[in-house]
């Protein structure tokens, strides 16, 4: 039989202390594999993308392929996914499947055991939700995820232009739309110990006021890099709950390969970026 495994936030937390606070992306754009010199086929999609674990296996505390990149190849560019995602566990690394799933409970009950049970080929560590059917509409997954170590990220400030026009809204009660998402995961981390829920906190957002105090949960950080977000502005968005940020950037180190040395490079260069700002591991 063998052991349950530790809860994601004990997870998350040993990993990054071992390798550093850096998630890169596994997103094999067509101009990404051009670049790479491979064709925009199944074959070039799964050359890029497992090469990209092999070249950095053993350096990156998180992976995070973006699930869009696999499914515009159909059923053989998922079944490169389900590969991928081995390849990330084999690697002694957690894999974060960037889905953004959200729907009814019934629905969201489905799609918890496609990305959140063991045994599923397309598992992961922990994925990302959409809260806009409700919050609540996702506690099926989120306890899913508790029950099996894994965690959960729930967009909150996304990284996009567009994202203000409906998360910077206001609640009956005033909040901003992104600090309720905030607050609804706080109250599903009571601890003790790093929660299975975080939220998604673009890098991009500038100064919103959102109080990051209860989270208690990891703050998923994209929009490094190709989105024009640095590393200062992490300091400058996250403050005193910068110890929770996972930085994460895709096209930053990919833009580097092919060749496994130039991603590793960018890989730690990327790192040691964010060491520096958010003063952690
Ligand atoms: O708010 C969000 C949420 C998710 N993403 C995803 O992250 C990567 C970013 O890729 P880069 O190449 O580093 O720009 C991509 O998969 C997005 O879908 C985000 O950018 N913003």
């Amino acid at each position: 039989m063998t052991a349950p495994r530790a809860s994601y936030g004990e997870r998350l937390q040993q990993v990054v202390g071992e390798r550093g606070p850096l998630a890169v992306g596994i997103d094999p754009h067509p101009g990404v594999l051009a670049a790479w010199g491979l064709a925009d086929d199944v074959a070039g999609l799964e050359a890029c993308a497992r090469g990209m674990v092999e070249a950095l296996a053993g350096e990156v505390a998180v992976f995070k392929p973006q699930s869009a990149f696999y499914e515009a190849h159909g059923a053989a560019g998922v079944a490169v996914l389900e590969r991928v995602l081995a390849d990330i566990t084999a690697a002694g690394a957690l894999s974060l499947l960037d889905v953004k799933r959200g729907d009814i409970g019934s629905t969201m009950d489905a799609y918890a055991r496609a990305y959140l049970t063991d045994g599923s080929p397309l598992a992961a560590d922990a994925v990302t939700l959409s809260p806009y059917l409700g919050f609540g509409s996702l506690d099926g997954a989120v306890r899913l995820a508790a029950e099996r170590g894994r965690g959960v990220y729930v967009l909150a400030l996304t990284s996009n232009p567009e994202g203000p026009q409906l998360q910077h809204a206001r609640t009956t009660d005033g909040r901003l739309v992104g600090q309720l998402v905030v607050d609804e995961a706080a109250a599903r981390n009571p601890g003790p110990g790093l929660g299975h829920v975080g939220v998604v906190v673009g890098a991009t957002i500038g100064s919103t006021g959102v109080d990051f105090r209860h989270l208690n949960g990891s703050i998923l950080a994209p929009g490094i890099g190709a989105q024009g977000g640095t590393a200062a502005d992490l300091a400058a968005v996250f403050g005193p709950a910068a110890p929770l940020v996972l930085p994460t950037t895709s096209r930053e180190v990919m833009g580097a390969g092919p060749d496994p040395e130039a991603l590793r490079d960018a890989a730690r260069t990327t790192l040691a970026a964010m060491r520096a700002v958010l003063s952690v591991g």
